[in-house]
């Protein structure tokens, strides 16, 4: 049967897709591959790091293709993006700083578990600039610590069933850079943690 096929999408610097490659094929990730790294920028190095794994990569951002395919429309980029994981032949695609937001087309299409690392607690700051939201809020004395999760991608954003969740706490006087440095640190693990979890689930073939 080989090893479980994983594909990994990212926007940016690719440490959580690092975290992944590292753990590949060892107790922490077992039996697992992955098969595609793609973006959406094509200046993520994230790309640049599964090119040094010797990984497939793959790239398509929303606005060219908008651009060279005139009367095309977001569905239409997102029903590309499947199309493209899909050929991969996927068992788990997991969303490692990805930042576009899929539509209903989307998750139609792609019948296996897609993931989404998410580096806030469930219902806290949905969305973008998460880390510093929550960092702010501490400072306003609206929260007292935050966190981090790897979720199921639903539409909603943000809203899909949790799969691993980390309290990361915010340390009175600290920095925004020490707490986020806590805080990815945490994503680290648990993105790989919550990629293990979905695959343990997955029929036995
Ligand atoms: N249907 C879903 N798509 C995505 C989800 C999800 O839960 N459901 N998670 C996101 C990841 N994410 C937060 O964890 C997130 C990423 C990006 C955005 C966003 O507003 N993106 C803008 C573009 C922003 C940019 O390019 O910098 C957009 O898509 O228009 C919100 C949440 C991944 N997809
Ligand atoms: N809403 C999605 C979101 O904010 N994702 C965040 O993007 C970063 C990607 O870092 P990386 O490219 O170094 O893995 C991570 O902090 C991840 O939680």
């Amino acid at each position: 049967m080989g090893p479980r096929r994983v594909v990994v999408l990212i926007s940016g610097s690719g440490t959580n897709l690092q975290a992944l490659i590292d753990a590949q094929d060892t107790p922490a990730l077992p039996d697992a591959q992955i098969v595609l790294v793609f973006s959406n920028r094509k200046a993520a190095y994230g790309l640049k790091r599964a090119e040094d794994a010797k990984i497939p990569t793959g790239y398509l951002a929303l606005q060219p293709y908008l651009k060279t395919n005139p009367g095309k429309t977001r569905d239409d980029y997102d029903a590309e993006v499947a199309k493209r994981i899909l050929a991969a032949q996927p068992d788990v695609v997991v969303l490692a700083g990805w930042m576009h937001v899929f539509g209903d087309g989307f998750l139609s299409l792609v019948s296996v578990p897609v993931i989404n690392l998410h580096p806030a607690l469930p219902g806290a700051f949905d969305g973008t600039n998460a880390i510093e939201r929550a960092y702010d809020a501490f400072q306003r004395g609206e929260i007292e610590h935050s966190g981090a999760m790897v979720h199921r991608v639903v539409k909603d954003v943000d809203r899909g069933e949790p799969l691993v969740v980390r309290n990361v706490p915010i340390e009175k006087g600290e920095s925004l850079e020490d707490f986020a440095t806590r805080l990815h640190a945490t994503e680290w693990q648990i993105i790989v943690e919550a990629t293990r979890l979905v695959l343990s689930q997955l029929q036995q073939p």
